[in-house]
């Protein structure tokens, strides 16, 4: 299964556009929002994006001395986590597609004094330039739905995994609570957008990300999909009744 409809074309939300346009597109998204990023997290979720993020430093087996890749790290809230359970023997990578995400991640970084082994990388989760084998846990939180080839970036993750590392992919996913969804929906794509006007003034980039949400692979069809990249002993868990699932996977 792939989010692709033909060769040429991908989804955009709700919208079909050329493969080119989405990146753009995207691209656009978060130059837009990279300023007021993070506070829209804490004001969307509620703050509760903080304990998904910990959740997933929790089960990620990070230690010390490890190599950990945290592509579409954005503004470096795992990396964070993860540089101090490396520590200085170990490295983080925090790697995104998007300058202005990284100069935002890159500056809350040293103003926090996380600095010393992390590095900040610009570059695509379809084709990681990094060599075979390198990083023990690769993290991607919030990112995958961006990506317009999915199934090759979990490949280009994979391959630069080492042989028994973890792949995590932190992403929204579906709801199977009807009344949660009903109410899910309607703050989605009611409320969202308006907080996005008011606070990020842009409510097109919170309508996009209820509309990726949405058109975002389902639990079960990310797990194959992480399966036909060629992990092993892949399966997810549900946080706040599916809205958001962490999927793991194991390179054998
Ligand atoms: C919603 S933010 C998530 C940031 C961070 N991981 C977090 O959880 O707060 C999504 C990030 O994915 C990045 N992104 C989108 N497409 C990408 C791609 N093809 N490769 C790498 N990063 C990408 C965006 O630039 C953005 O910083």
């Amino acid at each position: 299964m792939t989010d692709q409809h033909n060769d040429n074309t991908t989804h955009f939300g709700f919208e079909d556009v050329k493969k080119e346009e989405k990146v753009q597109r995207v691209a656009d998204v978060f130059h837009s929002v990279a300023g007021k990023y993070d506070l829209m997290n804490d004001l969307m979720s509620g703050g509760v994006h903080r304990l998904w993020k910990r959740i997933t430093i929790e089960q990620s087996g990070v230690r010390t001395g490890n190599t950990v890749l945290d592509i579409a790290g954005g503004t470096g809230d795992l990396t964070m986590r993860f540089s101090r359970l490396v520590g200085p023997t170990g490295k983080v990578v925090l790697a995104d597609i998007n300058d202005s995400m990284l100069k935002v991640g890159r500056d809350k970084l040293m103003d926090k004094g996380v600095t010393g082994n992390v590095e900040f990388v610009q570059a695509n989760a379809e084709a990681l330039p990094f060599p075979d084998n390198t990083f023990d846990v690769i993290t991607i939180a919030f990112g995958l739905r961006n990506v317009t080839d999915k199934d090759a970036a979990l490949r280009s993750m994979t391959r630069v995994l080492k042989p028994g590392g973890k792949v995590m992919v932190l992403e929204f996913s579906k709801t199977d609570n009807p009344l949660l969804t009903k109410a899910y929906d309607f703050y989605s794509f009611n409320i969202l957008p308006q907080m996005g006007s008011m606070i990020a003034g842009d409510a097109d980039s919170y309508r996009y990300l209820a509309e990726s949400i949405r058109m975002h692979p389902d639990q079960e069809t990310l797990k194959s999909m992480m399966q036909d990249a060629g992990l092993t002993h892949c399966k997810y868990q549900n946080m706040t009744g599916g809205i958001v699932a962490l999927h793991t996977g194991i390179k054998p």
